[in-house]
């Protein structure tokens, strides 16, 4: 039973506050909200480890990283949302702990493929690749550029031995896409990958383990020393200071605070005082070196609502609860949250059991909104706008994190941690008087042509006023269709097919772009299968033939989609 009420934050002044504080210091106070700023400039490390910082190296540093001689390895990660950032490290943290243990020179780093211009994989000699799918089956947008350079590539690798896992959700059509497209693309610049490259369906650890422990084994394999040269050159990141914004802003990327409810009685029930020092996801976040009061933590920094295995594995040890069916069937439910556990499992506390358990969670994930401002009417304001999610699972009301935050927990006036995250894709098209399609967008300019689907035009209409104002204006030509309002369920595919004519001469006679915004699941499929029939009709062709122009105008720029599941 979903809830959902709209609303449209105003960030002026918060935007500010990010831009006037990034890179300075911060005096210390209940927390820094430097603290939460996702850094932008890479990030280069050598060990994956979440706790010690000693050898962590400050993005300040500029000597050459690779003083270390060994037998190197680079670990590449491509993220949208942080878990492949958070697998890399992981597969950083055992390659390091692998070669204390057996005493070898394995010398691991880790970096993201955003900085694809500081790295160069002609110098490198084994790389291990932990890259995502977004949008629609496209890349993080951070590992755009890699993609595309690897794509432009003629040149073959000479000696690069690799293996990619490709992190995806099989919920998706274009299930773990860039990762194979990234393997094949190696593979056909006769780079060798030393390891089967894997598909990992959400958070499956056991697929990642699986991976990462077929490397360790290749590691350990005569034939994985003989492959890298300890002689390795040295590579100089002196560049890598240079500041990388590209002025693009599409989404806000927002921290958002847990309930402080929740966490207090999560406090309770592991019998915590809130003050005690928890140490931070480095991962994620460039956090107090010696950690936050475990209030902080749980408010910030960790995920109290999706559960990893390592927590319930954790639970489980200590859990009272006899019943080992009940206790399976609370692991195999996904919507399970911290609280649940808690409470059902009776789990045994000690102070050192629960703060190990909070070091187990996954890190608190930034969530991202579409900018629905345009910073050529107020470039000192920005807006987001955002459905507020509040359901029942088990018979108890949930609520989403950072839609309740903005709404009950944010105030007017009070500073959040926000970062700009672009999408350089989703752009009007440069020369202005090329029409445009949109689908589910509210966003105008020259003759453009809106397809708006909502539920009901007095409930979810959203900037209904703004739109039949542009409408009247003879700004955008607007087509609603609403699924709740009349009997027939009717959906923006529909109008689509009924303006078949108008949008084929669009699109054939002037080069129109069409822009795809929303549901990734139902809508964009369906609006994607009313194109392919409207060609269809048109050019009186068979699918594949209608399926190739799409695919055409994809690579062309003239079919966009900024898409997500909802
Ligand atoms: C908006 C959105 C779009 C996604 N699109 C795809 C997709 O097309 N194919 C896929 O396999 N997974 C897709 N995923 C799932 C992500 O790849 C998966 O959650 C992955 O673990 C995220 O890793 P990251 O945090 O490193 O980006 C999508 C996830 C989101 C939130």
């Amino acid at each position: 039973m979903w809830e959902v009420a709209c609303f449209t934050v105003f960030l002026a002044v918060v935007v500010f506050y990010l831009f006037g504080t990034l890179g300075k210091t911060h005096d210390s106070g209940n927390h820094s909200l430097d603290a939460f700023i996702r850094k932008k400039p890479p990030e280069l490390r050598s060990d994956g480890d979440s706790v010690s910082k000693a050898s962590r190296r400050s993005f300040g540093d500029t000597q050459h990283y690779m003083a270390d001689r060994g037998r190197h390895i680079l670990i590449l990660y491509g993220t949208e949302y942080g878990f492949s950032e958070e697998v890399a490290t992981v597969l950083c943290r055992r390659i390091q702990q692998f070669a204390d243990v057996n005493k070898s020179a394995w010398n691991p780093r880790l970096l993201s493929v955003e900085h694809f211009n500081h790295f160069d994989l002609d110098q490198e000699q084994m790389c291990f690749i932990v890259i995502s799918t977004s949008g629609d089956g496209v890349p993080p947008s951070a590992a755009r550029g890699f993609m595309e350079a690897l794509v432009a590539r003629e040149q073959p690798f000479s000696r690069l031995a690799f293996s990619v896992l490709a992190l995806g959700d099989s919920n998706y059509p274009h299930f773990c896409r860039t990762g194979k497209l990234l393997a094949n693309r190696l593979l056909a610049l006769e780079a060798h990958h030393v390891v089967k490259p894997a598909e990992v369906d959400g958070e499956d650890w056991d697929v990642i383990n699986q991976w990462m422990h077929a490397v360790l084994h290749w590691l350990g394999s005569p034939s994985a020393a003989q492959a890298v040269d300890l002689q390795h050159e040295y590579l100089d990141w002196a560049k890598i200071n240079q500041s990388e914004s590209d002025g693009y802003s599409d989404a806000l990327g927002i921290y958002p605070m847990n309930n402080p409810d929740v966490v207090q009685h999560i406090l309770d029930m592991l019998l915590l005082s809130g003050g005690e020092c928890v140490p931070v996801p480095s991962q994620r976040f460039e956090g107090d070196e010696n950690g936050v009061s475990s209030r902080e933590a749980l408010l910030w920094y960790y995920d109290i609502k999706q559960l990893t295995m390592a927590t319930l594995s954790a639970m489980k040890n200590v859990t009272s609860m006899e019943n080992a069916a009940n206790r399976d069937q609370i692991i195999n439910s996904k919507d399970m949250e911290l609280v649940d556990v808690l409470e059902e499992w009776d789990i045994n506390c000690s102070s050192s059991f629960s703060l190990d358990i909070i070091s187990t969670l996954r890190p608190l994930q930034p969530r991202y909104y579409s900018i629905s401002s345009s910073p050529l009417l107020d470039k000192n304001l920005l807006t987001i706008t955002a459905a507020v999610v509040r359901y029942t699972t088990h018979g108890k009301p949930r609520e989403g994190v950072a839609s309740t935050y903005l709404q009950d927990r944010l105030v007017i006036g009070g500073q959040c941690p926000v970062f700009v995250s672009s999408n350089p894709d989703f752009r009007l098209p440069v020369q202005n008087n090329i029409p445009i399609i949109l689908i589910d967008l509210a966003k105008t300019r020259g003759n453009a042509y809106l397809y708006f689907g909502c539920r009901h035009p007095e409930k979810d209409f959203l900037y209904r006023k703004e739109l039949e104002t542009w409408e009247s204006k003879g700004i955008v030509k607007l087509r609603v269709a609403f699924s709740r309002h009349q009997q027939h369920k009717v959906y923006v595919q529909h109008l689509l097919q009924e303006d078949s004519y108008l949008v084929w001469n669009l699109i054939a006679e002037e080069s129109a772009v069409v822009y795809v915004c929303g549901d990734a699941w139902n809508m964009a499929p369906d609006v994607n299968t009313t194109l392919l029939n409207i060609i269809r009709c048109h050019m009186q062709c068979g699918i594949q033939a209608a399926e190739d122009f799409l695919a055409e105008m994809e690579a062309a720029g003239r079919y966009k989609k900024d898409v997500w599941l909802v």
